[in-house]
């Protein structure tokens, strides 16, 4: 078409840049079962490792025998920890300044821990061999309830940490101690509660859980002893960070090892970690010359790699009698399991709980937390909020409404009431974070008004006074939440891990016909990162995204990077990928001015091209620019259009957002119906509306899974109750409510393109929607807070206890 008489809509249809629904380039692959995953990975030669696990808790190894296990046809190696030890790799470097075992050294602190490594020629021969490796043991006292953990008699866990007061964050109390980290202004805060008219306290438990992800953790690795070279492919959310670890743990060169994340199943989280599998399998490699290939099966997922949350938060709110809030107080107990193993930036060992004080104006707070050690896996970063953030979403949410039930106040008044003002931003928060965008008086008042909130109030009413006439055994809840999310870790100045700062990066090389290739730090685990990045460097530099790959996940090609989680791809590698197509802007505005013999002064941009101002007819389109770029440069310009940044934020991004849940439970049954589930996101700029649809139906349906059902839970001999999905609820279309989604557009003030994350937002603010939800059906017959999860038992059980089933 000739490029003249095309409208500048008709040309920006054309890019399908930022704001469009482009459909999902990947699922091109996906749906013809064509993805790339670790498990597709076939190599010569390769051979497969399996674990055997500890079926104790505790538990002392009086010995290991191999020897059944070595003689079965096709094994051909089995490792245990003192086959690791003269190497110094039975203990790992974990994220938070601890170790963790690789193969259990001379105890077992959890029940399925890895204590050997049996490798065969494929996955059936390892399976038969690991039944054959004979461990005894000797009993330990277990220690599952983190309340008994620093008891005074409390078995001791960590021998290996035994003379050690001191820990990576500081003094430890008791031997099961792991830090104790503190924020705010506790003598203020404390002078603020002994006043107050009316104060709140209450416990919330976030309960453990797990992501489980459809593909579980995996990877092969492979040693060319040759080269000097390794390849590690692996189901990995931040490749980099894995290259630099096995560096530094192996002691071979960072630029001889290679490692590839190819397409991943689903990562929530679970795949930030390093495992025992990998290094196993890299260990097993190198021993043995060959490709090693390590496949958690289901049990091992939900058992052993990366469980979220287990947080015991004693939450207090001090207000006035009208609803002023004044100050808030929480002491969290976090179960951190046998080792501390939690992916948090390094300064920040529970993550960025201090934005516990929500959406709200608190003048003071003070935030303490303390972590423990007891027998149960490790892990506590993963499942759609890494840092802390759903956690303390919880506290506050539920803080909330337990002060309205007190005040005799409707929650939403109260919240209306204490929210940080649109005028306030960016807004000081008492704990130390710096909000930088807001309008959630409107975004409320929206939801409000979508779901006709005083009619559904009437109408709960109505329903409680049929109740209690007898009339129905229908209970009806109201959940309201408001979350602010904080994404995009972050600032260098105070976010590393290992050392390295957190930014990310993205490179961008424009082809001779204009075509680009674009690779980022980041990793896509189903987000559809091949889609919305090309939307941004589309917009960005007038090239139909049609006509630019976005590459991720090898270390040989990709920039280095922090990786995916925590919903900081769009917030810090989006920012990066738009620095970068600027500067290619940039350099392409001098090549048009030469083009068009006059200044780059006076050339503009316009959708697709830069024209002549005041001469719209003359003008040279990105296309051209490209192919003058290797042939026709102004003079002394050194040929071809390419450019990496990598973006330090100079702050988080803060997404919002308001929920509205309304349930119906009947109290004979315990079943819990959601009638109708209603969500308003803020992340600012938003590039992909469909994606960002499809995120939230997500996030909503793993909170629907978390706050209704899903649970890891462990009997008093530390044996692991949710580790099948015969036990553990995972949700399928059947139960999953129908989700209504709403929007409104704060962007980011300090975001190149003003977009804020959206990822975790949904699971963050729906669990406590949810909970809530449950909690208000319940709360004018004075329940107290309802623990989660509302599965149908502890529903009825509630109901029970409450003398309704009388
Ligand atoms: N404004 C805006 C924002 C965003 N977006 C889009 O959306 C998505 C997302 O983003 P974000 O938020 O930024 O995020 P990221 O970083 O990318 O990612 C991460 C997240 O993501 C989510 N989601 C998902 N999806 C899927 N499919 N899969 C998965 O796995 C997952 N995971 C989950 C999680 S959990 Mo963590 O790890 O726990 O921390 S964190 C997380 C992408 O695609 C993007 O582009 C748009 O569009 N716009
Ligand atoms: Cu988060």
């Amino acid at each position: 078409m000739n490029e003249m008489i095309r409208t500048q809509a008709e040309r920006a249809e054309v890019l399908q840049g930022m704001g469009c629904k482009r459909k999902r380039t990947e699922d091109i692959r996906f749906t013809q079962g064509r993805g790339n995953y670790v498990d597709d990975v076939k190599l010569p030669g390769m051979l497969f490792g399996d674990f055997v696990r500890s079926s104790h808790a505790h538990a002392r190894i009086k010995s290991i025998d191999a020897s059944k296990a070595l003689a079965l046809p096709g094994v051909k190696a089995v490792l245990t920890a003192a086959d690791l030890k003269p190497l110094n790799l039975h203990y790992m470097p974990t994220l938070a300044g601890d170790v963790a075992a690789v193969l259990a050294d001379e105890k077992v602190l959890f029940q399925n821990q890895e204590i050997a490594f049996v490798v065969a020629e494929d996955r059936y021969i390892a399976a038969d061999a690991i039944e054959l490796v004979d461990v005894e043991y000797e009993a330990l006292p277990v220690v599952v309830d983190p309340f008994q953990a620093m008891a005074p008699d409390a078995p001791l866990l960590r021998e290996d940490l035994k003379e050690k007061r001191v820990g990576p964050h500081g003094e430890r109390k008791h031997y099961n101690h792991i830090f104790n980290w503190q924020v705010g202004d506790k003598p203020a805060t404390d002078a603020v509660f002994a006043n107050a008219e009316v104060v709140t306290k209450d416990l919330f438990t976030y309960h453990r859980t797990h992501p489980s992800p459809l593909e579980t953790c995996q990877c092969v690795a492979s040693m060319d002893k040759v080269k000097g070279e390794l390849t590690i492919w692996g189901t990995f959310q931040a490749p980099h960070v894995v290259r630099t670890v096995v560096s530094l743990l192996s002691g071979i060169a960072e630029h001889k090892i290679h490692v590839i994340a190819p397409d991943i199943g689903g990562g929530f989280g679970n795949k930030v970690g390093v495992y025992p599998g990998y290094v196993c399998s890299v260990v097993a490699s190198i021993v043995l010359g060959v490709p090693v290939k390590w496949v958690e099966d289901r049990m091992e997922n939900l058992s052993t790699t990366s469980f979220a949350r287990d947080y015991h938060m004693t939450t207090e709110l001090a207000a006035t009698k009208d609803g002023k809030i004044l100050a808030m107080r929480i002491h969290v107990l976090a179960d951190h399991g046998a080792f501390d193993a939690c992916a948090d930036p390094s300064k920040w060992p529970a993550g960025f709980m201090n934005i516990c004080t929500g959406s709200y104006d608190i003048p003071v707070a003070h935030l303490e937390v303390d972590g423990v050690y007891t027998n149960k896996a490790s892990g506590g970063v993963a499942y759609r909020c890494s840092f802390r953030v759903t956690e303390a979403v919880y506290a506050i949410e539920r803080a909330i409404e337990v002060l309205a039930h007190r005040l005799g106040m409707d929650s939403v008044e109260l919240r209306m009431k204490n929210f940080i003002r649109a005028e306030q931003f960016p807004y000081h928060s008492a704990l130390g974070w710096e909000y930088d965008s807001g309008n959630y008086h409107f975004a409320m008042q929206k939801v409000m008004d979508a779901v006709g909130y005083s009619a559904l109030r009437a109408e709960q009413k109505a329903i409680q006074e049929a109740f209690s006439r007898g009339e129905t055994r229908q209970l009806m809840g109201v959940g309201v939440a408001f979350f602010t999310e904080i994404v995009g870790a972050g600032p260098s100045r105070n976010c590393d891990i290992l050392g390295v700062g957190m930014f990310d990066s993205a490179e961008i090389r424009i082809h001779p016909t204009g075509s680009i290739v674009a690779r980022m730090g980041t990793k896509s685990q189903g987000q559809g990162h091949e889609t919305t990045y090309a939307q941004i460097i589309a917009t960005e530099l007038g090239i139909p995204a049609d006509d630019i790959t976005i590459e991720e996940g090898n270390t040989d090609t990709a920039p280095y990077g922090l990786g995916t989680y925590g919903s900081r791809s769009t917030p810090v590698a989006g920012a990066a990928t738009a620095v970068a197509a600027r500067k290619i802007r940039a350099k392409a505005q001098m090549i048009a001015a030469h083009l068009l013999e006059v200044s780059e002064y006076d050339v503009e941009w316009d959708i697709d091209r830069f024209r002549v101002k005041g001469l719209p007819e003359k003008f040279k389109t990105m296309k051209e620019i490209a192919w003058a770029a290797y042939n026709n440069l102004p003079p002394g310009m050194e040929p071809g259009l390419e450019a990496v940044n990598y973006y330090d934020p100079p702050n988080m991004t803060y997404p919002f957002g308001a929920y509205v849940c309304v349930m119906d439970i009947d109290v004979d049954t315990g079943v819990a119906k959601t009638r109708r589930f209603y969500a308003l996101d803020d992340c600012g700029t938003r590039i992909n509306p469909m994606i960002i649809e499809g995120q939230v139906h997500g996030g909503l349906t793993e909170a629907f899974a978390v706050s209704m059902g899903q649970e890891i839970s462990y009997d008093a001999q530390g044996n692991v109750m949710g580790a099948s999905f015969m036990d553990f609820f995972l949700p399928t279309a059947v139960e999953t409510p129908k989700w209504e989604t709403d929007f409104t557009v704060t962007p980011s003030p300090h975001h190149p393109i003003g977009a804020k994350g959206v990822g975790e937002s949904p699971h963050v603010g729906g669990v406590p929607c949810f909970s809530n939800a449950v909690n208000d059906a319940f709360a004018f017959l004075e329940a107290g807070h309802i623990q989660m999860p509302h599965d149908a038992w502890r529903l009825w059980s509630v109901a029970d206890r409450l003398g309704l089933h009388a």
